[in-house]
Order: C-alpha cells, then sequence, then structure tokens
C-alpha cells in the first residue's frame, strides 16, 4: 500500500480548490521547464491533495502554450498518485447539454504543437495508450458527480484539437461522424504524458456549448461559454470534495496497471541512453531506470 496524493488539474474556469487543510501554493521546479503555476498542496479529509490551473491563475497559458511535460512532472515529483482533470467542452450529442459532465474513456488527438512524450533520441519508450484513462478513477469521479447532483455521462471519446479557433461547422460535422462525444483543447498530450509518468488520469469534461454543428444552436462563442462555466466550476469544486472519502487515504496498486506501465516499456539498452535526458526522467520513470 502507498498513501494516495490526487492531483486536480483545473481547466478554464477553475483557477483554485476549496476547503484544503494546511493549504499553500509552491512552486515546483522541473527539469522540464516552468509548470503552469505554483501548485497549491493541502489535506482534504485526511488525504493529501495537489491543485494545479492547468492554464494559470489569470490564464495567461494558451491549450498550446500550456507546458503539459513540466505539468505532470511537477505533480509526479510532488508524489501525486492519481490525477482528476476538469476542462470545459464543447458537446457533438444532443443528450449531453451544456451543464452536463461526461466522465471521458477515450482520446483522438489531433493536437500537432505540442511536445507528446517525455521519451526519444537517448531513452526510447513506448507506453500503451489504449485505454487512456483509468477505469477505477473515472468510477470514482462518477459517483463523485451523481453524489454532487450533477447531470453525468458515463464513457466519452474527447476530441483533442490544437485550436485556439474554435472548429468550422465543417470539422464539428466531421468529429460527430467520426463517434467523438466532446471537443476540447487541452486533454492532449496531457493524458499520454500521465500514462508514461505511470500515473492514474481520469478527465471529466464539462460541457459548455454544441460547439458548431448543431442546427438549432448558434455556433460555439466564447461569450456563452464563459456565462456557462460560472456553474460548471462550482460543480466541478462539489465533485472534487467528495474524490478523497471515495479514494481513500491508502492505495493498493492500480488493477489497471497505471502505475506500472513503464514496465516493458524502455527499449534503449543502459549503455546507449543519453544521461542528460535519463537524468531529467528521474521523477517520471526513476522506478524503470533505478534513479
Ligand atoms: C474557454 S473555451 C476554450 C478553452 O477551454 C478549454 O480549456 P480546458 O480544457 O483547460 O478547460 C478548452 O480546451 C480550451 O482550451
Ligand atoms: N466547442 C469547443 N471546442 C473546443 N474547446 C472547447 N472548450 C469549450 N467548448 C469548446
Amino acid at each position: 500500500m502507498t498513501d494516495t496524493m490526487i492531483g486536480v488539474i483545473g481547466g478554464s474556469g477553475v483557477y483554485q480548490i476549496d476547503g484544503l487543510e494546511d493549504a499553500r501554493w509552491r512552486a515546483v521546479e522541473s527539469p522540464w521547464g516552468a509548470p503552469s503555476d505554483e501548485i497549491l498542496t493541502g489535506t482534504l479529509d485526511g488525504v493529501r491533495m495537489a491543485f494545479l490551473p492547468r492554464h494559470g491563475r489569470g490564464h495567461p497559458h494558451s491549450p498550446t502554450s500550456v507546458p503539459y511535460r513540466a505539468n505532470i512532472d511537477a505533480l509526479k515529483r510532488l508524489g501525486v498518485t492519481d490525477v482528476i482533470s476538469v476542462s470545459a467542452c464543447g458537446s457533438f450529442r444532443e443528450e449531453m447539454a451544456p451543464g452536463d459532465f461526461v466522465v471521458i474513456d477515450q482520446f483522438i488527438d489531433r493536437t500537432v504543437q505540442r511536445e507528446k512524450s517525455f521519451f526519444g533520441e537517448g531513452c526510447v519508450a513506448h507506453v500503451s495508450v489504449a485505454h487512456p484513462t483509468c477505469p477505477r478513477l473515472g468510477a470514482a469521479c462518477l459517483t463523485a458527480a451523481r453524489e454532487a447532483g450533477v447531470r453525468v455521462h458515463e464513457g466519452g471519446t474527447y476530441l483533442a484539437m490544437e485550436g485556439p479557433q474554435f472548429s468550422s461547422v465543417a470539422e464539428s460535422r466531421m468529429y460527430r461522424a467520426w463517434g467523438c462525444d466532446v471537443i476540447g483543447m487541452t486533454n492532449m498530450p496531457e493524458a499520454k504524458l500521465a500514462r508514461e509518468a505511470e500515473l492514474c488520469y481520469a478527465s471529466v469534461a464539462m460541457i459548455t456549448d454544441y460547439d458548431s454543428w448543431h442546427e438549432g444552436h448558434d455556433t460555439v462563442d466564447i461569450n456563452d461559454i464563459v456565462r456557462t462555466l460560472t456553474g460548471n466550476a462550482d460543480k466541478a469544486r462539489d465533485l472534487v470534495r467528495r474524490l478523497p472519502n471515495l479514494l481513500g487515504s491508502e492505495r493498493a496498486l492500480c488493477p489497471h496497471g497505471c502505475d506500472r506501465a513503464l514496465e516493458y516499456a524502455l527499449l534503449t539498452a543502459p549503455e546507449k541512453r543519453d544521461p542528460a535526458l535519463t537524468a531529467k526522467l528521474d521523477a517520471v520513470a526513476g522506478r524503470v531506470l533505478g534513479a
């Protein structure tokens, strides 16, 4: 058994969480650069918590400029075991209405301008992201959302677009035809990096709009999104407050193997490894590199 530490990555509209004991904002240094912001740490119902606003307080980071590697590395360095992302998203489904939440279980990654891996030349690793979210953590989010009285959908495919512009009507119709349920700009490469760092990852999509496909609704507009965001953010904080009781302060190995994702993933022979890269990997891959 190890100690649970829940890491919450707050998306647009979610720049803090409430109720932490011994709360303090901490600067965490990472060899992957500066994280989006300081990280708020504390304890909730006896469980250690870490909160990171994805875009930074005051929202200085665009979806493209979010330092995804530094964020995941910093959470891992603090001792986080389980990461919950909360994100504003557009919907491709009539029944997934603005104000509803969706616990995501699949992604299609259409981002093109981001660093997507901790690994590379000098230390090559291939992890599986066939199932990119942790079912155990997703189930806890589903229960927490229901307890908080949120209308929540179990499972959904999230299309990650580069942005920052929203989709055209043609793109929106195409993603819908592909079977996607929601659209956002940030969960990739975040989910892939969490898997590389052997962190359980779950994503809660907070629906703000119907993107651009819906003939009965105006095309997506930032003013409408911001209006819906405020209510969604309050519900998200309520959901987060319920997670410690559901997850508990002690954790067994993840039954889905998220915390052992690197077990057989490293291909580069020890004598061929780049010492500079392996040094940067101390937190993410120290378990398998023997750091
Ligand atoms: C505020 S609308 C567009 C913006 O909001 C979402 O961010 P996040 O996933 O961090 O909540 C979306 O992905 C875009 O970045
Ligand atoms: N329609 C949309 N497209 C991309 N990101 C979003 N975030 C919130 N609504 C969105």
